[in-house]
């Protein structure tokens, strides 16, 4: 297989390259025409709803469901033809974890190491060192059920890593975990990064978005938004500051029209208001001086929430 790496061309630090990228189910497409490309070394992410096509596309580059239409390229090698090979060298993390709860925590990295045929001497000292990359040393001889939520994504991403992959895709890494849980993961995969391992994160999780990567797309009905960096996106389809009000009962309606002109932009949620402007504390004096009288009012810089918001007319939560 020729592959990433075998050439000295940029086109060879494309660890991903879709066009027009299609994903049918019956009559339903869910992805609808899809660009990207990931490069060596970076944290790419698919940011967007349930349902928007993240885990449809991830599927494709995971090469474990086929194309319907357009161009994929996965480590240089095209997942219709070359698929096995290709999967020898990624991670995948999928969005359930299918670790087997039968076994331990350490039967369970071995047992996987064994599918890539790795002999038994090295799928041993994998372990360990896993063990010890996932911080689970002390519970190598635990049953996977007796383990937190948050232990076993880390052992599922663990687990991802037997082969030492090149490129590992992530699934919705942290959805269910508590803040701690996540914080922990996000670690981990801080890690990976510095090593240099390529890592693709699909999530509905616009601070996760926002943390752990380089450049991202907004996806929404099978179709990209919008790409760039969080930094990029936020410039380009947002405010340096947002002011949020938060109004008593019945006494929301109406206040928009009062606000006309203060803000580049407002925007009414069913519970408060969004007023996206460069100076949230200078929009907020205009605002009382204008006899508006909120229960309570924060001013916060932009996130990805709010581009998505902009681009889409809709917050990201569900
Ligand atoms: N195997 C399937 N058969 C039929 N329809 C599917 C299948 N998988 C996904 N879909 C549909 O395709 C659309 C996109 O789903 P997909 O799972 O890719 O979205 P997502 O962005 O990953 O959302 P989620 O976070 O809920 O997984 C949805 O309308 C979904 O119902």
């Amino acid at each position: 297989m020729r592959g990433v790496g075998e050439h000295g061309d940029e086109s060879a630090q494309l660890m991903v390259q879709a066009k027009a990228l299609v994903k049918r189910f019956g009559d339903t497409e869910a992805v609808r025409g899809v660009d990207v490309e990931v490069r060596r070394g970076e944290a790419f992410g698919f940011l967007g709803p349930n349902g928007a096509g993240k885990s449809s596309t991830m599927r494709m580059i995971g090469c474990v469901s086929p194309r319907s239409d357009g161009e994929l390229t996965v480590l240089g090698a095209d997942p219709d033809t070359d698929g096995p090979r290709i999967r020898a060298r990624l991670g995948v993390v999928p969005q359930q974890d299918n670790l087997d709860g039968e076994l331990t925590v350490r039967q369970n990295l071995q047992v996987y190491g064994r599918y890539f045929g790795l002999s038994r001497a090295h799928v041993r000292a994998k372990a360990t060192e896993l063990l010890d990359f996932a911080q689970l040393g002390d519970r190598e001889n635990d049953e996977v059920e007796s383990l937190s939520g948050g232990m076993k994504r880390r052992l599922t991403i663990a687990r991802s890593l037997v082969n030492d992959p090149e490129l590992l895709l992530l699934d919705e890494p942290t959805t269910g975990l508590d803040p701690q849980a996540r914080h922990l993961l996000w670690d981990r995969l801080f890690r990976l990064k510095s090593r240099g391992v390529t890592l693709i994160i699909t999530t509905h999780y616009m601070d996760e978005a926002e943390q752990l990567c380089d450049r991202l797309v907004v996806m929404d009905g099978g179709l990209i938004a919008a790409e760039g960096s969080p930094a990029e996106l936020i410039a380009r389809y947002s405010t340096r500051e947002v002011l949020e009000l938060r109004f008593a009962p019945g006494e929301q309606d109406g206040v928009a029209t009062t606000l006309d002109g203060i803000a580049e932009r407002v925007e009414v949620l069913p519970d408060r208001l969004l007023l996206y402007t460069r100076h949230g504390e200078s929009a907020l004096e205009t605002a009382y001086q204008r006899g508006v009288r909120p229960v309570s009012s924060l001013v916060r810089r932009s996130t990805l929430e709010d581009v998505f918001l902009t681009l889409t007319g809709r917050t990201l939560v569900d």
